[in-house]
């Protein structure tokens, strides 16, 4: 009998990238593939476009760890979902749950586990989001991007199974003469990627428009903004690139770039790790304080993979002196990221689902 699975994750690009290479070996393997998502979320329309996957939306509510009228209505439509997902997953009876995390796996992470259907959950980044700090209760497994705990997240519960990260192969296959030409570029001078996240980053963004006539000065500069965050008065600067957001061009502008600047969330620096890309990070920070992304970044500059400029200390002077710092330091990153092992996680992600179901089985007698 075909084997059935139910993914889910959501919200943002983050939280779904890594679903759709396992997807993609889950449907190799002969897998029945069900996603559950939200009705509006990007994951809608990254997986609702595969072939053979299903993709049910249901509602969901954003979890926030502050005071907001919206916290209400969202509580009653995490609830809906709740009673959505529940009857989904009672319909399509899966051997095995697996999330990726963001707000839309919360209702269906626990309508899994009261249908009694083993829940592994995945997580990208150094510190579990509250989503999946959520999900954790309810799963048996929770796979784990690096190779340590954050401080505040120590094995108690004897869940956590480091895996690594789960990262798009096909972004080698980029080309810098076709990144180029996309581009308009030449060789004459370096080649700055700047990307601020799946959303783009507004604060990134603005410094970078205020840095421009110096930093092109030294360097092309492509720049991914975010999907309404391009700023067309930039137009006319020889040298100079802007995009809402890269899809099949992505491989080719990776491929292209000397350096990045980015944002420091799992996939993204993880990919530059893969294409051994130098890089600047800039983490996203809320109200200046300390975030996911910061212990993501600080563990990738202790490893000697990047720079990092935190968003506190962001001016166009302190931008431009870490672009030229990460630049000049360009062999030391590389060198050092040449020595990261990067495969094998989607093989024991696998296995780990495979064992699921099997318990599963075991445990009913099926
Ligand atoms: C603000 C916030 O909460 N961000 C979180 C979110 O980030 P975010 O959604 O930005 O996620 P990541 O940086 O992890 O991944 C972004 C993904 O989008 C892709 N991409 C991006 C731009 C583009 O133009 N084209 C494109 O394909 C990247 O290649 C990458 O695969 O999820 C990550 C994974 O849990 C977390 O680490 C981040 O902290």
């Amino acid at each position: 009998m075909q084997r059935r699975i139910v993914l889910t994750g959501g919200g943002s690009a983050g939280h779904v990238t890594a679903n759709l290479v396992l997807i993609s070996r889950l449907l190799e393997e002969g897998w029945d593939i069900h996603y559950i998502g939200s009705k509006y979320g990007i994951e809608r329309e990254l997986v609702a476009c595969l072939k053979n996957v299903r993709y049910y939306p249901i509602s969901t509510g954003k979890l926030r760890r502050y005071w907001a009228w919206a916290n209400v209505t969202d509580l009653f439509k995490l609830l809906l979902g709740i009673v959505q997902a529940f009857l989904l997953l009672f319909r399509i009876k899966p051997g095995v749950m697996f999330s990726l995390g963001g707000f839309v796996a919360v209702p269906v992470v626990v309508g899994a586990a009261l249908n009694g259907v083993p829940v592994i959950i995945f997580e990208p980044d150094l510190h579990p989001g509250l989503a999946n700090r959520i999900s954790r209760k309810f799963a048996q497994v929770m796979c784990t991007t690096f190779n340590k705990s954050s401080a505040f997240d120590r094995n108690v519960d004897g869940k956590m199974v480091h895996v690594g990260p789960i990262v798009r192969e096909e972004l080698k296959l980029g080309s810098r003469a076709r990144g180029i030409g996309i581009c308009g570029f030449n060789e004459e001078k370096p080649i700055l990627l700047i990307m601020g996240g799946s959303q783009g980053a507004e604060r990134i963004n603005r410094i970078v428009r205020e840095a421009l006539p110096k930093l092109l000065k030294g360097y092309q500069v492509v720049h991914i903004c975010g999907i309404g965050k391009m700023d067309l008065s930039f137009g006319h600067y020889a040298g100079y690139r802007q995009l809402e957001y890269a899809r099949e061009e992505l491989p080719d502008l990776m491929a292209m770039a000397d350096i990045v600047v980015s944002r420091a969330g799992s996939n993204a620096i993880h990919e530059w790790l893969l294409l051994r890309k130098p890089m600047l990070l800039i983490p996203h920070a809320i109200g200046g304080t300390r975030t996911g992304q910061t212990l993501n970044a600080e563990y990738f500059k202790d490893a000697g993979y990047a720079e990092v400029l935190y968003e506190a200390d962001l001016t166009k002077e302190t931008f431009l002196k870490a672009v030229d710092v990460t630049y000049s330091n360009q062999k030391s990153f590389v060198d050092a990221m040449k020595a990261s092992k990067m495969d094998g996680a989607v093989d024991k992600v696998l296995t780990l689902i495979e064992m699921a179901v099997h318990k599963q089985k075991e445990g009913t007698g099926g």
